[in-house]
């Protein structure tokens, strides 16, 4: 048997705002002082009159309580309750003195002329009129917010979340839930597919709703983006939305008309199929198509005139050009847009340099970039010019509050602020996603020149498209290939052999090389013990690196040779406990001072500086990105933060709760690891997915180290490897929409 009780909010305790935990002090509960109330309520206002039904309980600790499962908050109807609610803090603007004023100027009839006459308010000492309107306002606000709260609260919905909620529409809330919660998915950051269909069951929408199969099959497109689709064909549209609601896809046809008028979708035929596009990303692929062909004019430049320059350059840089580089700086200084591509050895990075001293003598100004941090590093490095993050470039202004995927970021360069510089250079483009080469483009004018160099055989990038391919693809532009191997068989196997597992060759394993070596391993934990064994002894000397420089590569997370597992075991060793070394747990695992960690999303808030002598800032800036890697430096059990030092000397403070955007990185996914370079590299290879264990992946393994690779593990899988060059399929189309334009 359930009782009730009566009194008002005296004060709260403790209160949980995503569950509604409250544990509170109430007053005025006959024959009591005070009394302990513990539940879960949606809303509560400190010293608002409340009914509560539940019952008493005997804490061990805390003693007598009552246990609460339900509130009911009164407006508060004598003058004392009234008093008491007014003068609470719930009410912006009046404190407990002038809620004193207040009734003691209406006396009883404080509640009625607040609810029905609040005008009137302004005939206190110190409220205007505008003031009273003020107040009465938010009194109505309030009641009306905490009926909407109560009524999503049925539905399950956390109070944060339901504050959103109310924020966006509100009294339209309970319109908007009862015909189609699905609307939340589109209009609330936080709320996707997955729990407005939890909303709609509890509510209980039907399953083949046509808004539920609308929102699910656009839904279903997001999730192909995060694949790195830029559409789907329909037919596996259908499947995967079919597989995600349930309902066959003979309902979807329908849909497709309607999701295109409500410019959700697009649809395009291509040959005998039909593909879908989330509409945004349909107009990312084309606005990319129509900017690059404005940047791609003819500069008519006197060939004999480029010519000499370059030999002037050979003379400079004692390197005598071969024909395609010499082809690569003429087509730079005759065009508005030029892509150099090739693999590993080719003489890229030599041809940067001439275009670079080429443009140089022309007293033009050029900017070089990279996608990843890493990337830009290594850029600068090679070309002794500085080079930044695409990011940085184009002056990243942080997210806006809505972070949600496929929202554009913000950038201080765009089509109203562009770039005003003569040549950019971009390296590492197979890296570059359409989102970002989008922004890029949106912030380069005609007349400046865009150089997009990349290897088209890396994997492609882990965001939508398959950019630099389709460019290259598309045939309407300059594209200089390099396929001369500059680096001798004698120096180097690791491009020869890079290039023979490009084509499908297979790669000698002999072990008289001196840079590329195979120890055969067929268990598991040997195998690692083996890789630890490299990382402690043999590599450091070898390669003159430090063991932290050394990167162990993995195709998989999970697994006996996944990354997780290899995590753990490689921190043990390489860096292990230690009473001088504070540490931190973090889910299964724990973080450690030293610990060798990588940024795993991009966080455009995150403050950073680069500190000079004395650890003084000389340097700050916002955004840690996707693969940044670097040392936690300290960890602090008060201030609950880490702080981590990246490897181009950023330093940024991670707050406990941030310590889920950073994983362990001594083995790394070689996914992750496009982009950069390690002067040795460990690839520990037993067994996998067909899918996934392909030419592609071992191809960008083995090129990501600059001195020397070691395969430990299984003969024929690396030779499967070889073999298979089944790769993701990746649905993008920037090729067709380029060869569309003119
Ligand atoms: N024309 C040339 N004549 C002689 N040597 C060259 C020439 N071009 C490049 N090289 C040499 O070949 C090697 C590889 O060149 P470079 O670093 O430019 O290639 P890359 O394509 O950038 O390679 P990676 O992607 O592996 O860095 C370097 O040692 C470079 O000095």
């Amino acid at each position: 048997m359930s009782e009730s009780i009566t009194g008002y909010i005296d004060h709260i305790i403790f209160r949980n705002e995503d569950n509604g935990y409250t544990v509170m002090v109430l007053k005025g509960v006959s024959e009591e002082d005070e009394l302990t109330c513990v539940g879960s309520f949606p809303v509560v206002t400190q010293g608002a009159s409340v009914e509560l039904e539940g019952n008493f309980t005997q804490h061990p600790v805390y003693g007598k309580q009552f246990q609460a499962v339900r509130l009911t908050e009164k407006m508060p109807e004598d003058a004392l309750a009234m008093e008491r609610y007014l003068g609470s803090g719930a009410i912006k603007g009046i404190g407990a003195a002038l809620a004193g004023r207040i009734v003691r100027h209406f006396g009883d009839d404080t509640f009625q002329i607040v609810e029905n006459e609040p005008e009137r308010l302004s005939e206190v000492k110190g409220i205007s009129e505008k003031k009273a309107r003020e107040i009465a306002m938010q009194i109505a606000e309030k009641s009306d917010m905490r009926k909407a709260m109560m009524f999503l609260q049925k539905y399950g919905i956390s109070l944060n979340l339901g504050a959103k909620i109310y924020q966006k529409y509100g009294d339209s809330v309970y319109s908007v839930l009862q015909e189609n919660p699905y609307r939340l998915a589109d209009d609330i950051s936080g709320v996707g597919f997955k729990i407005a269909d939890e909303i709609a069951y509890r509510i209980g929408i039907h399953t083949d709703s046509d808004y539920r199969i609308k929102s699910g099959m656009v839904y279903t497109l997001l999730q192909a983006t995060g694949e790195g689709h830029v559409y789907l064909p329909k037919d596996e549209l259908f499947q995967r939305a079919s597989e995600l609601l349930g309902v066959d896809s003979s309902y979807m046809e329908k849909h497709l008309v309607d999701l295109a008028m409500d410019r959700k979708i697009v649809q395009k035929e291509q040959g005998d199929q039909i593909l879908i596009y989330p509409a945004q990303y349909y107009y990312l692929e084309l606005n990319t198509a129509r900017m690059l062909r404005e940047l791609d004019i003819f500069c008519p430049e006197d060939e004999k005139i480029v010519e000499r320059r370059i030999v002037q350059i050979e003379k400079e840089t004692g390197t005598v050009l071969d024909e395609m580089q010499k082809k690569a700086v003429q087509e730079a200084a005759g065009h508005g847009l030029l892509i150099l591509t090739g693999g590993p050895g080719t003489g890229k990075t030599t041809t940067i340099n001439a275009i670079i001293r080429y443009f140089e003598g022309e007293g033009a100004e050029i900017r070089l970039a990279a996608p990843t941090g890493r990337a830009a590093k290594r850029m600068t490095e090679a070309t002794g010019y500085e080079a930044q993050t695409i990011h940085r470039l184009l002056e990243l202004s942080g997210m806006p509050e809505d972070d949600r995927e496929g929202q554009p970021i913000h950038f201080e360069r765009n089509a109203e602020n562009p770039l005003e510089t003569d040549v950019i250079i971009i390296d590492e483009m197979s890296m570059v996603d359409i989102h970002l080469i989008h922004s890029l483009l949106m912030a380069v004018t005609a007349g400046t020149r865009l150089i997009l160099v990349g290897d088209e055989n890396q994997l492609p990038s882990v965001g939508p498209g398959n950019v630099l391919r389709d460019i290259i693809r598309s045939g309407q532009f300059p594209v200089v290939e390099l396929k001369k191997i500059f680096r001798q068989a004698s120096e180097s196997d690791i491009v020869v052999n890079a290039h023979k597992i490009n084509k499908g060759e297979q790669v000698e394993i002999n072990n008289k090389s001196r840079d590329f070596f195979f120890l055969k391993r067929y268990d598991a934990d040997i195998i690692i013990r083996v890789v630890i064994a490299l990382i402690q002894e043999k590599l450091p000397k070898y390669v003159e690196a430090k063991p932290f420089e050394i990167q162990v590569l993995t195709p998989m997370r999970k697994g006996l040779l996944g990354v997780e597992r290899l995590n753990q075991i490689l921190q043990r060793y390489l860096n292990p406990p230690d009473d001088s070394k504070k540490e931190k747990e973090i889910g299964q695992g724990l973080f450690r001072e030293g610990d060798k960690v990588m940024q795993v999303r991009n966080n455009y808030q995150l403050e950073w500086e680069i500190r000079g002598r004395y650890g003084i800032p000389i340097e700050k800036g916002v955004g840690v990105f996707n693969g940044d890697t670097g040392i936690i430096k300290t960890i602090n059990e008060f201030a609950e933060t880490a702080e981590v030092e990246f490897e181009d000397g950023r330093w940024a403070e991670y707050s406990f709760k941030q310590l889920d955007e950073l994983e362990l990185a001594y083995a790394v996914t070689i996914h992750k690891s496009q982009g950069s370079e390690y002067p040795a590299v460990i690839i520990p290879l037993l067994s996998g997915p067909r899918m996934l264990m392909n030419r592609n992946l071992l191809y960008t393994a083995v090129t990501r180290a600059r001195k020397c690779v070691t395969v430990v593990g299984s003969e024929e899988t690396f030779r499967d490897m070889i073999r298979n060059e089944k790769q993701q399929r990746r649905y993008s189309s920037l090729d067709q929409r380029i060869q569309e334009t003119e």
